[in-house]
């Protein structure tokens, strides 16, 4: 597991310096502010600050995080009866390993039974119980006097307000909201117009501190130890001499929740090698906890070891937090990408600088509504503290305002919407396309009569909209059977536009199957793909029979994507019925059939057809403008012509590159080939290679 180095002060302002920055991040992180610092930077910067004092004792400042609860940054005004302190760290098995050690020079015998628990990640509070009736909840604070912060009670579960006896006693434990409550807290703020929580721990920081809320937030407390009070009589004497383990037993049996009841429930056990495997099975199953752990805590299991023991001003000496690596990265926000859901929200994405959190990489983090980019102020460029845990969906905490450079860019906010390029609707915190669930339609049938798709003239984004608001047009199918009367109903459009428009639908019947995959819009299957598919199929039934399997036979396609199309296409399947039996054109002129399964045949398809054909095995590049009869081809149609003729289709030139088609004004890729001597032909003699293929073009 991690070791996480310190960070070495050179001198007495270094030193003052660091003090002053971990005051700042404990005040914010304590206030339930945004974090300044991600946890594990301001762990070593601690850890760089207490060696920096253990070699110059004498220099030490008042203000230092040291040997203080909570970094001296919190405090209260409630008493504790014994200290609430917090945990030492270790980052290592061989720190764990020394850390044992020395408890056990200090008691002077083996430890006698240890236990292994998750370290949860939220507020320590001391819930005080009278006659088995709660009482009052008091925050840490500094860890002698804390906040009372009774006014939560009814919101934490996990706490009854009866106990199944009627005793007076302390139980302590973690308050946190699980993944589950900070999603719900998530919606509820957004809901009224207020900043979402960055992190659960934050969540819960700020709600328990919250009175006087429009609204309910839920959280979770989990118990993890219990004291006796002054009139808490013979149960003082119990308590005092029960194991740990026996403590947060009958805690549970109180009615208190404690995380006996998860995957991670407290195990006790009696070796080291032990404690390391329970740690270990504790970190695995970290990401798949329906809470936050930040941690695995090791406490002596016996009264009498941790009596022996003792405690210091911060930390008890029986225990030993091990953490586990933050959950919280700092990286850079590269960009904003606007996408448009199912009922025509227009949610912000941040695309990010990819970073490593717990174990997967992280590219991509929610960014809820516009208003909440614009609360946070964050600007293309800035570092951004990135909250990624178990399922959560990875999201933005805030720019980390004191590495700006002055280089960073303003996010740019949609004026239209980004699929369908309608008005939006900004009424509300989240905005929304106006045509709502329309959105799509609209966007999939615009790209399915597009220039590379069908190719239908006339078509553009308004008359779609037209013939969706009408009704005409539940999907692109319904595009091949229109009828003119009802066409010559619409506003703005007279015979001659209706002709044009039904013509126009007409020539797009007889499309090359390319197009007509292409027009699908299957995820990943863009032009190039799509012609690819066709050509390796022939026809579409081929296509919509292959499974998984056989499409990866196609060039580009691999497992994942395999299963994916083939998912796609199932549930495109009526709209390609729908297809089929308006007369669209489902095969591919010139492809030939993969062979039957089970017929053995040398090479791929590729291969198989390209025999023979002008352009066989060679890759083709295209640049400049074309002129002949080539003049009114674009990109996409002279790349269908290049596969047509039995080569490969490419966008850049190199050593690989067999033929440059160069027309008019070709530049940089003219020069490469040169460079590299690749073969160069002008449109006309390009045309004349390829002429027994052009007349099946378009
Ligand atoms: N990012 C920042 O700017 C910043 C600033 C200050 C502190 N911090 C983080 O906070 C840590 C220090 O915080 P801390 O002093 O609150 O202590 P801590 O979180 O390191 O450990 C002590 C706390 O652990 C909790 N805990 C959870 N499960 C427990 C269990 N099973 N048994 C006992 N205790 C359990 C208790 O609340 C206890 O008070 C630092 O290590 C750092 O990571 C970060
Ligand atoms: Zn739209």
């Amino acid at each position: 597991m991690t070791t996480n180095p310190a960070g070495v002060l050179a001198d007495t302002a270094a030193y003052a310096a660091a003090v002053e920055e971990a005051k700042r991040a404990a005040a914010a992180y304590y206030a339930a502010d945004e974090s300044v610092l991600d946890d594990d930077a301001y762990d070593r910067l601690v850890r760089g600050i207490a060696a920096y004092e253990e070699e110059h004792p004498q220099e030490v400042l008042d203000a230092s995080p040291t040997g203080k609860v909570a970094g001296g940054a919190v405090s209260g005004d409630v008493p504790h009866t014994v200290p609430m302190l917090s945990l030492d760290n270790v980052f290592s098995a061989e720190q764990f390993v020394t850390w044992t050690a020395s408890v056990e020079r200090r008691i002077g015998r083996p430890v006698a039974a240890w236990s292994v628990e998750p370290k949860l990640d939220g507020l320590a509070v001391a819930v005080r119980y009278r006659q088995g009736r709660l009482d009052r909840m008091i925050t840490r604070g500094d860890g002698t006097a804390g906040e009372d912060v009774s006014h939560a009670i009814g919101t934490v579960l996990g706490l009854p307000e009866r106990l199944a006896a009627p005793v007076t006693l302390e139980v302590r434990g973690e308050i946190l909201m699980t993944n589950e409550q900070f999603e719900q807290a998530n919606a509820v703020r957004t809901e009224h117009g207020a900043a979402p929580f960055a992190n659960p721990r934050n969540g819960a920081a700020g709600t328990l501190r919250a009175k006087d809320r429009p609204y309910r937030v839920e959280m979770t407390f989990f118990a993890y130890g219990a004291l006796a009070l002054p009139d808490s009589g013979d149960l003082a004497a119990t308590l005092d001499a029960l194991p740990h383990s026996e403590v947060l037993e009958y805690v549970a049996g109180l009615g208190v929740h404690t995380a006996a009841d998860t995957a991670v429930a407290p195990r006790t056990v009696t070796s080291v090698e032990e404690v390391q495997a329970g740690v270990e099975d504790i970190a695995a199953l970290r990401a798949s906890l329906p809470f936050g752990i930040d941690g695995i805590v090791i406490k002596a299991d016996l009264a009498a070891d941790q009596r022996d023991a003792g405690s210091g001003t911060r930390a008890p000496r029986w225990a030993i937090a091990y953490k586990l690596p933050a959950v919280e990265k700092v990286t850079r926000l590269l960009g904003v990408e606007w996408n448009v859901g199912r009922t025509g929200i227009i949610a912000p994405r941040a695309v990010l600088e990819p970073v490593e959190i717990d174990g997967s990489t992280v590219s991509y983090a929610t960014l809820h509504n516009p208003a909440d980019i614009t609360r946070r102020d964050l600007r293309l460029g800035d570092h951004v503290m990135v909250y990624k845990a178990g399922d959560i969906i990875p999201r933005i905490e805030a720019p980390v305002a004191h590495l700006r450079t002055g280089e960073e860019k303003p996010v740019e906010f949609p004026g239209v919407c980004p699929q369908c390029g309608s008005e939006i609707d900004m009424s509300e915190q989240r905005w929304r396309c106006t045509r709502g669930r329309d959105c799509r339609l609209v966007a999939s049938i615009s790209y399915a009569a597009g220039r590379d798709q069908l190719d239908i003239e006339g078509l553009g984004a308004t008359r779609v909209v037209q013939l969706v608001d009408a009704g005409l047009v539940q999907d692109f199918a319904d595009l091949f059977t229109l009828e003119r009367d009802r066409l010559l109903a619409l506003e703005r459009m007279g015979e001659t536009s209706t002709d044009n428009l039904l013509a126009a639908i007409e020539t797009a019947r007889t499309r090359p199957l390319s197009r007509v995959f292409c027009a699908l819009g299957v995820r990943g299957t863009g032009r190039s793909m799509s012609r690819r598919i066709a050509r390796h199929f022939a026809s579409m039934d081929r296509i919509v029979a292959a499974d998984a399997e056989v499409l990866q036979q196609v060039d580009g396609i691999g497992k994942e994507k395999a299963a994916a199309v083939v998912t796609e296409l199932e549930e495109l399947a009526p709209l390609i019925g729908k297809l089929v039996a308006a007369g669209v054109n489902m095969t591919e002129p010139g492809a030939t059939p993969p062979p039957e399964p089970g017929a053995a045949q040398e090479g791929g398809a590729d291969g198989r057809e390209a025999a023979g054909l002008p352009l066989a095995g060679m890759t083709v590049v295209v640049t400049g403008a074309m002129t002949g009869v080539l003049a009114e081809l674009s990109r996409n149609q002279m790349n269908e012509l290049i596969e047509r003729a039995g080569g490969k289709s490419s966008s850049s030139v190199s050593k690989r590159t067999s033929l440059l088609v160069a027309g008019e004004k070709a530049g940089s890729k003219r020069t490469k080939a040169e460079e590299l001597g690749v073969r160069i032909a002008a449109p006309e003699e390009f045309a004349e290679l390829v002429e027994s293929c052009l007349a099946l073009d378009m």
